[in-house]
């Protein structure tokens, strides 16, 4: 696919700000735990954390292709920092710009989406994941607003964010209609973070399990209307898991350009191993199945530009370039030798990072539902 002027000026801008300001950076952030707010903010000051949104909430009025660009840039960089930028892009200003009143707008989605807030989407409960209608948290009328009980697990941003979208049902007897959507910010009383999860990769991001204890919130709290929770939930982690395949092309480039570099220096019965064809097919295998990749996140967000169903080619991508990803970091684990596996290089750490993509904002056995069902309405 051919990109145009401003596409290309935000991935090539995206790309100096990964390399100079995220790269060096990496291996302090994973082992604290935490990436700088400060790096947040001149994110959202370069319009990376609410790139789809229009102008006139605080977003860069970019279009979907800018986006997946950016967010691959990111991800080339650290994994972590690019699924903090894609949670707060879509699904939550997504969310807020497709189902916010002008007033919920004007108060939450004009401060993500300039980076100034961070957000946080809780959906997933502990015993609720790919069968993500099967909430347990509850949210009660009581007086003017909502008291809203339940555990959510596995949120990203959990302890950083400052407010979240948390999904609860409203309605027992309604399935998946009995379930909202609330704005909750993360200081109201009962918002309380039971605990910080120890992950594999991905590091530099906090993944935390989330405790409501009567979290109260007011009327205003609700997004969209009062059993539409599941839907907006639904269809904006549809549009995230584009982000999601774009992370997955990103960290497959960042092990793959690594892995280049590797072979052109190491020498190996004489020659440098790049010399040798095992090593030479190996790294045309990874760049064409990265380009593979790439063409299915562009054209999934060219079909969502075009304001065309992209539902399909959306699950497709996510399905492809994640399980891709982990095959070419590997590889590029398999060109270092044992190199590959200790800390002095980062392809062992992008590996880790680029496991996750797999599970997060839908399993890919939940793509290839959602593919199969795409197949079945032909
Ligand atoms: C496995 C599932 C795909 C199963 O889905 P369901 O069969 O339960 O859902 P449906 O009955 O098909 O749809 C319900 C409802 O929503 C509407 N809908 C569905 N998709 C869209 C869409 N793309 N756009 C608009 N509307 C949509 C649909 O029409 C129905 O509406 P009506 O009732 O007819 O009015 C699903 O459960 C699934 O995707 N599971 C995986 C969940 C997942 O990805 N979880 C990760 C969440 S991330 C998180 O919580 C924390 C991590 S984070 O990233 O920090």
């Amino acid at each position: 696919m051919l990109l145009n002027e401003e596409q290309t000026l935000i991935r090539d801008t995206a790309r100096a700000f990964a390399q100079e300001q995220v790269l060096p950076h990496v291996r302090a952030w994973e082992a604290a735990g935490e990436i700088p707010r400060s790096l947040l903010a001149e994110m959202g000051r370069l319009g990376f954390m609410g790139m789809t949104v229009p102008a006139e909430w605080g977003g860069a009025g970019a279009d979907m292709v800018s986006y997946v660009l950016a967010l691959e840039e990111i991800a080339a960089a650290d994994g972590g920092l690019s699924t903090v930028m894609s949670v707060n892009n879509s699904p939550d200003c997504a969310a807020l710009l497709a189902y916010g009143s002008p007033e919920q707008k004007e108060k939450w989605l004009k401060p993500l989406a300039r980076g100034e807030t961070l957000g946080a989407f809780c959906l997933t409960e502990p015993h609720a994941g790919s069968d993500a209608s099967n909430l347990k948290t509850r949210a009660e009328k009581r007086g003017n607003g909502w008291v809203l009980n339940g555990v959510k697990q596995f949120i990203t941003s959990g302890r950083t964010a400052d407010m979240a979208l948390v999904f609860a049902v409203t309605d027992p007897s309604s399935s998946k209609r009995g379930i909202s959507c609330f704005i909750v910010p993360t200081d109201a009383p009962g918002y309380r973070v039971a605990s910080v999860e120890k992950k594999l990769g991905q590091k530099s991001s906090d993944t935390c399990q989330i405790a409501f204890e009567d979290c109260t919130v007011g009327a205003d709290a609700m997004l969209g209307e009062e059993g539409e929770g599941y839907r907006v939930a639904l269809a904006n982690l549809s549009v995230g898991r584009i982000g999601i395949a774009a992370q997955s092309v990103g960290m497959a480039r960042a092990a793959f350009e690594a892995a280049r570099s590797y072979a052109q220096e190491r020498e190996a019965f004489g020659t440098r191993i790049v010399n040798h064809q095992a090593v030479l097919f190996r790294l045309a295998d990874m760049a064409t199945k990265i380009t593979v990749a790439r063409q299915m996140v562009l054209h999934a967000a060219t079909l969502r530009d075009a304001g065309r169903p992209c539902l399909t080619e959306a699950a497709m991508a996510k399905l492809y370039a994640s399980e891709m990803a982990e095959e070419v970091c590997s590889a590029a684990i398999q060109i270092h030798g044992g190199y590959g596996y200790v800390s002095d290089y980062l392809v062992e750490k992008i590996w880790r990072d680029v496991r996750v993509c797999q599970i997060y904002e839908g399993t890919s056995d939940v793509q290839r539902i959602l593919i199969g069902r795409g197949l079945a309405a032909l």
